[in-house]
């Protein structure tokens, strides 16, 4: 049985789909959604030389004064005149620097009886001291963010300033999700001797609500293959995540299934530990990905592809999480043939895998703050070499 590598898995599941259709929505609507398009800025700024300070517009030249103040200038409401030779005007923070002047004295340094200014310490050390030059920040035309980038606080802020109110992004994908399992009963209710709390929708749910996602909850399904090709046959959204009945038991009959409701499937199972039995492919306009059963595995499978593959549908350009690296806490030993991510927990810097490492741990999966990545055929590890890690909490 060849089992598809994690890396080459993530890039058949991204073929499989593009992106949904894009949108334009208000600025204050487009948090956390994956630009469509280039976004351009339609103005300067800043727009004209502003000051950086309260304190006062002058002539670098005139230093050490004394000057004569003339008028105002706030932000909003600029100094109409021109500042002549020994002239200053009382200036404040993002107020217009007033034609002729090239230079702020902040008003700590100042002293002022009535219209007469005077320097009250070393006064700034240059021309054009707390002064914002016009475009210090960016120039129209200057490109702000980058089709596929995501719209973070900061890009929304910077869009804004940019002169823009509404942005080209993704619309929302529809995510249906499934848990299948006879043993299965929704959380919070009674829960007899063989049953068990469904928690891999709950868990999957989570991990999606900060992704602009419509969720579709197709509920707890039973392990009947008609059960399951109808809802599956029925389904509408542009992803459906399964989990459970993916493995080869006589009860897993996700795959079934999606045959038997016209789906393909494009590959199964995975060199990964664990997530081994995960699944992908196709249903109607739908991918599909259906997740093992085991909890920590659905996690994991969840953290590789499930979010991943909405942000791919969102249009993010870089979908996969993020790694980073630390050192290992203890010694590790040789790892078999698939990517093995350890359930570990980050101390001072150095990752701690932990002793026991079932997929359906859920409590050390939740005590967990990072896994460490270890790669097939990887040789064994002593404690104080660098690992690559993702953060999971
Ligand atoms: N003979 C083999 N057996 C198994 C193999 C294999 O290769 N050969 N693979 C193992 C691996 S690895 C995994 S992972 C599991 C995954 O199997 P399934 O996807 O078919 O999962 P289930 O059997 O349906 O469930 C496994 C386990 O997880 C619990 N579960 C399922 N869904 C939920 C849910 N929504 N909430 C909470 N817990 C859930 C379920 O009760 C089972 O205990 O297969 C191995 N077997
Ligand atoms: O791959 Mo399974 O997910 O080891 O438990």
């Amino acid at each position: 049985m060849t089992l598809v590598p994690v890396a080459e898995a993530q890039a058949r599941l991204f073929a499989l789909a593009a992106p949904v259709a894009t949108e334009r929505l208000p600025i204050r609507q487009a948090a956390g959604r994956w630009a469509a398009d280039d976004i351009t800025a339609l103005r300067t700024q800043p727009v004209a030389d502003l000051s950086a300070m309260d304190g006062y517009a002058i002539r670098f030249a005139d230093l050490p004064g004394p000057w004569r103040v003339i008028g105002e200038s706030a932000a909003g409401r600029p100094f109409a005149g021109t500042v002549a030779a020994g002239e200053a005007v009382r200036i404040f923070t993002g107020a217009a620097l007033p034609t002729g002047a090239d230079t702020v004295l902040v008003q700590e340094e100042a002293a002022r009886d009535s219209e007469r200014l005077m320097l009250d310490g070393e006064g700034p050390a240059h021309r054009g001291r707390n002064v914002r030059a016009r475009g210090l920040d960016f120039h129209a035309g200057s490109r702000l963010i980058a089709a596929g980038e995501r719209l973070t606080p900061a890009r929304i802020a910077v869009a804004a300033t940019g002169g823009h109110g509404a942005l080209p992004v993704r619309r929302s994908v529809r995510v249906a999700l499934a848990a299948t399992g006879d043993e299965l009963v929704p959380a919070g209710g009674p829960v007899s001797g063989a049953q068990l709390p469904e928690s891999n929708g709950v868990m999957l749910a989570a991990m999606l609500a900060d992704l602009p996602v419509a969720i579709v909850d197709l509920g707890i399904l039973p392990d009947r293959l008609d059960v399951l090709t109808e809802a599956f046959r029925t389904v509408e959204a542009d992803l459906l995540v399964t989990t459970g009945g993916a493995s080869v038991g006589d009860h897993d009959l996700v795959r079934p299934a999606l045959l038997a409701a016209g789906g393909a499937i494009d590959f199964w199972r995975i060199a990964l530990r664990p997530g081994k039995p995960m699944m992908a492919g196709r249903l109607g306009g739908a991918l599909v990905l259906g997740l093992p059963g085991n909890p920590v595995s659905a996690f994991v499978t969840a953290t590789l592809f499930v979010r991943p593959v909405v942000a791919h549908l969102a249009g993010a350009r870089d979908p996969l999480p993020v790694t980073t690296h630390a050192l290992l806490g203890e010694d590790l030993p040789a790892n078999g043939g698939r990517t093995d991510y350890l359930r570990a927990r980050l101390e001072d810097g150095r990752a701690y895998a932990s002793t026991i490492q079932d997929s359906s741990m859920l409590l050390t999966l939740a005590r967990s703050t990072c896994l460490i990545l270890r790669p097939a055929g990887a040789p064994a590890a002593k404690a104080g070499e660098s690992a690559e890690i993702l953060v999971i909490a």
